[in-house]
């Protein structure tokens, strides 16, 4: 006998099948039930152009999310680092995945490293947190670069590259490694040069908070580690009363002794666009056991991060 299948809501996007058809699989194994796509279409994928205007990823996570509210599907998959602080009462992350390499990377023409790129060059990105950091990388190591916001898919993105309208654009490795991409990465950016955005790299797993069976079932594709360190780098973002298009960077890891973790390091940045000011600490402390203390050490952070100035930098959004 089959058992009846779970809805799997998602976007259209080439990103969002991707991941959401991995997940699938995975939900599969672990309920031994069929899980079904369903594409829910937003405003924001007929409208690119309004996206922009209409602010961003949120309106697809709340396409997502209202029809999980509706009951019209069993569960989402969001890119954490698109999910807001907030969480709605009625809906549980019941999963974290193990995340995927949770950096930077560039596609520049004739494969050049970030380093090798000539004077003047130019770079596009739509993300203020990107802007700030490679402004001041370029900055402190006599680099001439320009930043330039663009926006839309991978495609789009590195058609500015293959096209000659920009030297190189900045994307996440994840988003790369899912759609099976990461052969065009040039160049993988360490995360001292660029931290990346809280929860980049990492999925989110929603179902409803009363669908008890399939929160049981989820359950055994969360990693702890990750969700700790997710946790971390979303409250120091909520902390510092920053959303997702804000300058902020963070980045949660596990320092280990050998085979034997030891603690968590928490690393933050906030920065003006240009790179002339960057805010950027670090906190170390006992791995997070419970929710809480994943808040908090990421709240210390931005409390040290607040006294530092960051509030001033906070405001700043993509042109
Ligand atoms: N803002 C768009 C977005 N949301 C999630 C990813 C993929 C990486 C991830 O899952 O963290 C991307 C693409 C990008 O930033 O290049």
């Amino acid at each position: 006998m089959t058992e009846k299948a779970l809805r799997l809501g998602t976007r259209r996007s080439k990103l969002a099948m991707a991941q959401s058809g991995q997940v699938a699989e995975a939900v599969s194994q672990v309920t031994g039930r069929p899980v079904e796509l369903v594409e829910i279409t937003t405003y924001g994928d007929v409208s690119r152009e309004h996206l922009a205007q209409i602010g961003g990823t949120g309106v697809f996570v709340a396409a997502l999310r209202e029809a999980l509210a509706r009951g019209e599907v069993d569960f989402a998959v969001h890119s954490l680092k698109d999910l807001p602080t907030t969480q709605p009462d009625e809906l549980v992350v019941a999963a974290i995945p193990v995340r995927e390499d949770p950096r930077d990377v560039m596609v520049t023409r004739d494969a050049l490293k970030l380093t090798d790129l000539p004077r003047g060059a130019r770079i596009g990105t739509g993300s203020p947190r990107r802007m700030a950091q490679l402004n001041a990388y370029a900055r402190s190591h006599g680099m001439d670069i320009e930043t330039v916001p663009i926006r839309g898919n991978v495609d789009t993105r590195i058609g500015y590259v293959r096209q000659g309208e920009l030297d190189a654009v900045v994307l996440a490795a994840a988003g790369m490694n899912r759609i099976g991409r990461s052969d065009e990465v040039t160049d993988f950016l360490s995360v001292d040069t660029v931290l990346p955005a809280p929860g980049q790299g990492a999925l989110a797993i929603e179902c409803a908070a009363d669908d008890a069976e399939l929160i049981a079932a989820l359950a055994e594709l969360d990693d702890p580690f990750t969700r700790a360190a997710v946790t971390a780098e979303r409250s120091l973002l909520a902390a510092l009363e920053a959303g997702c298009s804000a300058p902020v960077g963070a980045l949660a890891d596990l320092l280990a002794d050998g085979q034997i973790v030891k603690e968590m390091r928490l690393r933050g940045v906030v920065g003006s666009t240009d790179g002339s000011t960057l805010v950027q600490l670090s906190t170390t402390g006992p791995v997070p056991e419970t929710h809480e203390a994943a808040m908090a050490l990421g709240r210390e952070l931005a409390t040290e991060m607040l006294a530092q100035g960051a509030a001033g930098l906070m405001g700043e959004r993509a042109q």
